[in-house]
């Protein structure tokens, strides 16, 4: 009986293959495409296919952070259909199934039909499917027995919504699928019905979270439900400008401008002002903002004639209005900034970065500090710590290159009892909860793997660490201060790094010159050598000669290579007097092959050239690993980890 079925479904879409006609429904659009595009055969059933578990958790780790909203409306919905004896799966972009609620009792049946956890339901992959063929058509699919292209999957009925992220990119699928269903296709309108209402419930809730730290207008057509049915809702920031627009409201509002002729194509709204959109001036919008959600309701009105109820929504921690100018928090006292003031002292880059560093101190944001190695990135980030309220807890710093991958993510966000065997098995608090109350300092935080980078980004916007193996978060208050000298914008181009990411980090950007562009050389070479002198317990004093080679050298280490190289010359130095002939060969060499006392800064060695530097210092030294990292001021593991980066391979590796 099944042989026969399956012998009449083959026909049937050989024949169509024969004759496709205009194909205009969404099912033999996609039948066109399994035959054109992915060269499908339908006489090769393809079983359904289950990604290994590795691979799954990469692809739950891309969309950790809306797993876990998507989690409760999954469990709702379920509530409602399990009756109808079907099963919900959520998948990601890609098709693959990321989560999902099914029946124990079936649990079999259900795995090899493809109704589980890391089933892949791409279009290429199975064919035309619900959730295959919802992804490429971007709108809500029923797939209903025979409407599936492969053999294997024409007993199962599937019913797939898209999901959207608040930014308007394409998120996943929500799906209620079942092994078997009555025929008529007409009964699945309620079931398609409710997964879509499902599917925009859940994105409303995920776009509330990400924009709660916004204004959010929620409007809705009928005056009783605006509260609790928002068709439409818009984030926007203290400026009246729109920052996010939830599905409804890109599918509604226009511009201004746009209100004749735009062929009801969605309008990427974000940049523009709520009176673009709205009639009413911005003082009438925030009268209705400042209602918040009181009775007092109040009807809006498009440029394009559309009529909405509207309520909104303060910020998180917002008093209900955008805070009074001098709320803002103090600037650090006088001693408490003293480390600040320490960094610099006569350089005018250096003065503006201590200003607005000042000023940031105390801020509610994550900061971003650029800077070559060794420029002291870390050293602004403690100084930061100490002139801010947090002085009082923990500074933790973690320098993602030098931890090796397999260990970021336990150190990073420890573990519970048992997740591990043998020593650890006592579970250990991460570093993330370590610096609870404190400042947690990310350096080379381009070099964090992509998995742990979603992670991150769910303990910034959750406010909360999962420890590996535990099964509550813990909540933690984090200020993170980043580094990077590498272009996180590049890497976000090169898909190396998560824009969110980048965007959630970058409260404030600061960036650290270069040695060789400072001005307050001298104050730094006597700081740092009476600080080297003191830990040698020795009084240190240059000769003149010795401050004006100095002075001239190029510094590709930076401020690392200068301490390296006082304290390099106080070891060699008679008494702490510092005379030419104890500086190491390279300060003399350097200057010697380079004038460059007087060298205009364009010619000097810039970032973009850092692998001629290191290649130069690489032959220079013979492929000496040690006496490179010396003379560049850097950590050996960094060498290593930059002839990696550069494709650089010493000769007798090659
Ligand atoms: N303003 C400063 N005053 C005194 N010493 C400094 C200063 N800036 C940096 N240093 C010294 O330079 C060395 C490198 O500093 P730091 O580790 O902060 O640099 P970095 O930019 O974070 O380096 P990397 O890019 O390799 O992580 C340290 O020994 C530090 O003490």
């Amino acid at each position: 009986m099944l042989q026969q079925a399956h012998r009449a479904h083959i026909e049937r879409l050989l024949a169509f293959a024969q004759q496709p006609g205009a194909a205009e429904g969404t099912i033999e659009r996609s039948w066109l495409r399994c035959f054109n595009d992915y060269g499908l055969d339908p006489s090769r059933p393809v079983p359904a296919y289950i990604v290994e578990a590795q691979r799954l958790r990469e692809h739950k780790d891309q969309i950790e952070d809306f797993l876990g909203v998507a989690r409760t409306g999954m469990e709702q919905l379920y509530k409602r259909v399990s009756a109808l004896d079907c099963v919900l799966l959520l998948t990601d972009a890609h098709g693959v199934t990321v989560d999902f609620i099914g029946n124990d009792h079936r649990d079999h049946e259900l795995k090899r039909a493809g109704l589980y956890l890391g089933a892949d339901w791409s279009e290429p992959r199975a064919g035309t499917c619900a959730v295959g063929t919802c992804i490429v058509e971007q709108a809500p699919v029923t797939c209903h027995q025979t409407d599936h292209f492969d053999v294997s999957h024409i007993t199962l009925t599937c019913n797939s919504a898209p999901l959207f992220d608040p930014t308007g990119g394409f998120l996943g699928v929500l799906d209620v699928s079942a092994l078997s269903a009555p025929a008529p296709r007409e009964g699945q309108h309620l079931a398609l019905q409710m997964t879509t209402m499902y599917a925009q419930m859940i994105e409303d809730a995920n776009f509330l979270r990400y924009f709660r730290d916004q204004w959010i207008l929620r409007l809705g057509s009928t005056w009783s439900l605006v509260d609790v049915d928002s068709e439409i809702m818009v984030a926007f920031d203290a400026d009246g400008v729109i920052r996010g627009i939830n599905s409804g409201g890109r599918r509604r509002l226009r511009l201004a401008d746009a209100a004749e002729g735009h062929g009801g194509k969605p309008l990427d709204l974000r940049g523009h002002l709520l009176t673009e959109v709205f009639r009413e001036d911005m003082s009438e919008l925030w009268r209705i903002a400042h209602a918040g959600m009181s009775s007092e309701r109040t009807a809006v009105r498009t440029h394009d004639h559309g009529l909405y109820y509207a309520t909104a929504i303060a910020p998180r921690g917002a008093p209900g209005r955008p805070s009074a100018p001098g709320a803002q928090p103090a600037l650090p006292s006088a001693e408490a900034s003293a480390a600040l003031d320490a960094l610099g002292a006569g350089d005018p880059q250096m003065q503006r970065l201590i200003l607005q560093a000042k000023r940031l101190a105390n801020k509610p944001l994550n900061i971003l500090v650029h800077g070559e190695t060794g420029t002291g990135k870390e050293v602004l980030a403690k100084a930061l710590h100490a002139a801010s309220e947090r002085r009082g807890k923990s500074f933790v710093a973690v320098n993602c290159a030098a931890i090796p991958e397999s260990l970021i993510e336990s150190e990073l966000f420890g573990y519970s009892p048992g997740t591990f065997t043998g020593a650890r098995s006592k579970g250990m608090r991460g570093l993330i909860a370590q610096s609870d109350g404190g400042t947690l300092f990310l350096d080379e935080i381009g070099d964090m793997p992509l998995h742990l980078q979603s992670r991150l980004l769910r303990v910034l916007s959750e406010r909360e660490v999962m420890p590996l193996g535990a099964e509550k978060p813990i909540p933690v208050d984090l200020r993170v201060i980043a580094a990077s000298h590498r272009d996180l914008r590049q890497l976000i181009a090169e898909q190396c790094f998560r824009e969110d990411l980048y965007y959630r980090l970058c409260g404030a950007t600061l960036h650290l010159p270069a040695l060789r562009e400072r001005r307050d050389k001298d104050y730094l070479i006597a700081r740092i050598a009476a600080e080297e002198g003191r830990q040698l317990d020795m009084r240190a004093e240059l000769a003149p000669a010795t401050l004006a080679l100095l002075r001239a050298y190029t510094w590709q280490g930076n401020v690392r290579q200068l301490r390296n190289v006082l304290r390099f010359a106080l070891a060699m130095s008679d008494n702490g007097f510092i005379d030419t002939d104890a500086l190491p060969p390279e300060i003399l060499e350097g200057t010697q092959e380079n004038p460059a006392e007087a060298a205009p800064a364009a010619t000097r060695p810039l970032p973009g050239n850092e692998r001629e530097v290191l290649l130069a210092a690489l032959r220079r030294n013979k492929w000496r690993i040690t006496q490179v990292a010396v003379q560049l001021g850097i950590a050996r593991a960094t060498v290593y980890r930059q002839m990696e980066r550069y494709g650089i391979v010493a000769p007798n590796q090659q």
